[in-house]
């Protein structure tokens, strides 16, 4: 409606009206905003060779926002859609070195160039994109012109980042391709940096990592009462999609910052042997394991969460087919699950990392 419109309806003008909080014990509480989702690919290229970041961002802004909220007054809004953009822009500028340094470039430059912006929490997952092997071509045949070049390695892992030289041949006569790629494992890789223009809080993880040991297992001596019926057991199988968080010590300032990527490759590779290594009396007990390992080799992480669901496998009963089931045949149950979470902390610190960011 236009202003002069409403001053003949007697409609008051929404731009002038009071907000409900000085009449009425109405005040607003907590709130951010931002873009959620934005999907960035980020390619770049290396002659015939390309590497591949994907992300999804999301953006969590606040502030002084009270005049936003209250008078509708957008004076101190920059709009989500800039947001949006300085995502696509900042991925153009300055490219995508690691999750971690991505989300800190932005938040920081929310934060320095918004007067009215106070703290910016951005999250980022990223998807791992492996090169595909391929025939390696004859010795001066076609296609061998600029990619053959003798550099040697491969996709860094299912969350890898497809940073990987392409061009050196396997054993089997392949070679990973240049520049086509096959999404990794299931398992995303995320990370939620936050500024409040003083102190960093670095919060990277994973989750959807899908692990079992088909045997260390075991599950007796738990409480009883009317109800229960499960048997106990002292060789089964042991499953979880695991949901992750590491919470960083470093705050910025004059401490140095972690190598981000080194840190995770790490971790995650101290959270899958302790998995794997541990002889498991309960998944709570695994849980700890796995944080403890964590703790223990990465000086700089502080504290880990787990959420743990647990993929239960019951042995298949095949006496009506006249067959015996000797830790065999099993049948694995979608839902519903157990589900384990735990917080492990490095002594004398500050349990930070909220139960609700392994729910995404
Ligand atoms: O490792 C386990 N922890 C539990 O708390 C539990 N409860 C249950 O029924 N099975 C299991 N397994």
């Amino acid at each position: 409606m236009t202003t002069d419109a409403r001053a003949a309806t007697g409609a008051p003008d929404p731009r002038t009206a009071q907000p409900s909080g000085g009449t009425r014990p109405v005040l607003l509480g907590q709130n951010q905003y931002g873009k959620a989702e934005t999907r960035v690919v980020r390619i770049t290229r290396d002659g015939e060779t390309h590497h591949i970041k994907d992300l999804n961002v999301s953006v969590a802004l606040s502030g002084a926002m009270e005049d936003a909220h209250y008078r509708g007054s957008n004076a101190h809004v920059l709009p989500t859609d800039t947001a949006k953009n300085t995502v696509f822009a900042f991925a153009k500028e300055h490219g995508v070195e690691s999750a971690e340094q991505f989300a800190i470039h932005l938040a920081r430059h929310f934060v320095t160039s918004q007067e009215a912006i106070h703290r910016a929490r951005i999250r980022v997952e990223e998807y791992g994109w492996d090169r595909i092997e391929i025939a390696r071509p004859a010795e001066g045949g076609p296609g061998t012109d600029g990619t053959a070049d003798g550099r040697t390695g491969t996709a860094d892992g299912p969350t890898g980042t497809a940073d990987g030289q392409a061009g050196a041949a396997g054993a089997d006569g392949t070679a990973p391709a240049p520049h086509s790629f096959v999404r990794g494992g299931r398992e995303t890789r995320t990370t939620q940096v936050t500024f409040d223009g003083d102190t960093w809080e670095v919060v990277s993880g994973l989750r959807d990592l899908v692990v079992m040991n088909s045997t260390d297992s075991e599950f007796h001596g738990y409480a009883k009462d009317r109800y229960t019926t499960l048997a106990e057991t002292y060789d089964r199988i042991l499953a979880t999609r695991v949901t992750g968080c590491w919470r960083f010590g470093w705050h910025g300032g004059e401490q140095p910052a972690p190598a981000w990527d080194e840190s995770y490759q790490e971790t995650r590779r101290h959270l899958l042997g302790a998995f794997a290594q541990t002889y498991s009396l309960s998944l709570q007990q695994t849980l700890y394991r796995m944080g403890e390992r964590i703790i223990d080799h990465r000086p700089e992480i502080d504290e880990v969460r787990f959420s743990l669901p647990n993929r239960h496998h019951f042995l298949v009963d095949l006496e009506p087919f006249g067959l015996g089931n000797d830790n065999e045949v099993y049948f694995a149950a979608d839902r519903p699950f157990g589900l384990i979470e735990g917080t492990v902390l490095r002594a004398g610190r500050e349990a930070r990392i909220p139960a609700d960011l392994t729910h995404p």
